[in-house]
């Protein structure tokens, strides 16, 4: 895990990319950024193997009918045969199953999962949370934490955050590491249903989702809690005590973080930690005053939107962050990360406009 790119990506030497998972929300995504990134444009990236499970043998087009260009394309077993051969494997799969295809793969391919596999820290924490052997920990696709970015450039092993703690994650670090809050913080966040995945659920149905929000996995036993601590009390140098409460909304993506922590500084104090935290940040964007973050802002784009106050008679910072779930949340931090690890521009490909309404 060097930090000096292997790969120069030219149409008469292509970076070829492969996607485990085509099938899914998050592999349909991967290849939605793929098919507008510069380097596909020009030739200088070509997308491979396309892979799935049980739907393996099926075109993508059953699954992914906006994804035209690939349409055609039969997906492939998720196996080494037919991922081998490849500079990217982009892994879309369900928690537990990379790790058996990332140690075949060679350590100079680019391996990006996008699954929990690698994101945290402690073996112990994994165990709590997801259950069995910890596979290891990897580089954190969050360049926009501090002293992330600097180890994904040239990276060959990345694992892409979770949906959730990215939101909670971007809108807390600035005051988080600044000091400028105490070390117990609480996330509300609102989720569209795509977070979810795409394998079929009762509770998921149109009918049980429409017209109704409810929240779930309250009381702090939602799996992302770890990887919010682990994200904050890295910067606090300190543990950081995380309360997370997940809610579903009847929207197809996007999720909307509504973040507090007691606080002693002013409005005006805090804004300013984050204007500086966010700078030059490409895809964090730092509402003027007045202007709040909607999840429909974001649809699409790899952009995070942040509103930051206090609310002086709690004494407690505010903090609000959209972003979409599919994008930012998961595929555009995997194409990011790419960029880094590749030594690409770190935008290319990646849009910072949303589609509204
Ligand atoms: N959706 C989201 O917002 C986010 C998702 N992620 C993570 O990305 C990963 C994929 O999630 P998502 O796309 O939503 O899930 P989906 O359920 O939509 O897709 C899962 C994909 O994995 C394939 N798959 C399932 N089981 C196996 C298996 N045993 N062997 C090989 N392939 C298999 C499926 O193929 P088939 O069609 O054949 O079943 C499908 O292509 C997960 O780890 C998830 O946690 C991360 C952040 C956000
Ligand atoms: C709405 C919804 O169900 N969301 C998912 C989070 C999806 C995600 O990003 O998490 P992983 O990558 O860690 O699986 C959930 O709460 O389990």
């Amino acid at each position: 895990m060097g930090n000096s790119p292997a790969f120069t990506a030219t149409p008469q030497s292509p970076i070829r990319v492969a996607v485990a998972g085509a099938s899914g929300y998050a592999g349909g995504e991967v290849l939605r950024l793929l098919l507008g990134h510069p380097a596909y444009q020009d030739g200088s990236l070509v997308i491979g193997a396309l892979t799935a499970g049980g739907n393996a043998g099926a075109t993508l087009r059953e699954f992914h009918p906006h994804l035209l260009p690939l349409a055609d394309r039969v997906l492939g077993a998720t196996d080494l045969d037919t991922l081998t051969g490849h500079d990217v494997v982009f892994l879309g799969l369900p928690h537990g199953h990379s790790a058996v295809i990332a140690e075949q793969l060679p350590d100079t391919t680019v391996v990006i999962d996008c699954g929990a596999d690698f994101r945290l820290e402690s073996s112990d924490d994994w165990q709590r949370w997801y259950g069995g052997e910890h596979a290891g920990t990897w580089p954190y696709g969050m360049p926009e934490l501090p002293g992330k970015r600097e180890r994904l450039v040239g990276a060959t092993r990345i694992a892409v955050p979770g949906c959730y703690p990215t939101s909670a994650s971007l809108a807390l670090a600035p005051a988080v590491a600044a000091g400028i809050v105490e070390p117990k913080v609480q996330i509300v966040a609102v989720s569209g249903t795509s977070g979810a995945g795409k394998s079929p659920k009762v509770d998921l149905l149109g009918s049980e989702v429409m017209g109704s929000v409810r929240a779930y996995g309250i009381g702090g036993a939602h799996r992302h809690t770890p990887e919010i601590k682990q994200n904050l009390s890295a910067l606090a140098g300190t543990e950081v005590s995380v309360s997370f409460t997940p809610v579903l909304a009847p929207m197809p993506r996007g999720i909307l973080a509504t973040c507090t922590a007691p606080t002693t500084a002013t409005a005006d104090e805090a804004r300013a930690v984050y204007e500086k935290a966010y700078a030059d940040e490409p895809f964090v964007q730092l509402l003027p005053e007045g202007v709040l973050p909607a999840t429909g802002s974001v649809v699409g784009s790899n952009a995070v939107q942040i509103a930051v106050t206090v609310d002086a008679d709690a004494g407690l910072l505010i903090v609000v962050a959209a972003l979409d779930n599919l994008t930012k949340g998961t595929a555009g931090a995997a194409v990011q990360s790419m960029n880094l690890a590749l030594g690409l521009p770190e935008t290319a490909g990646l849009s910072t406009v949303g589609v509204a309404p």
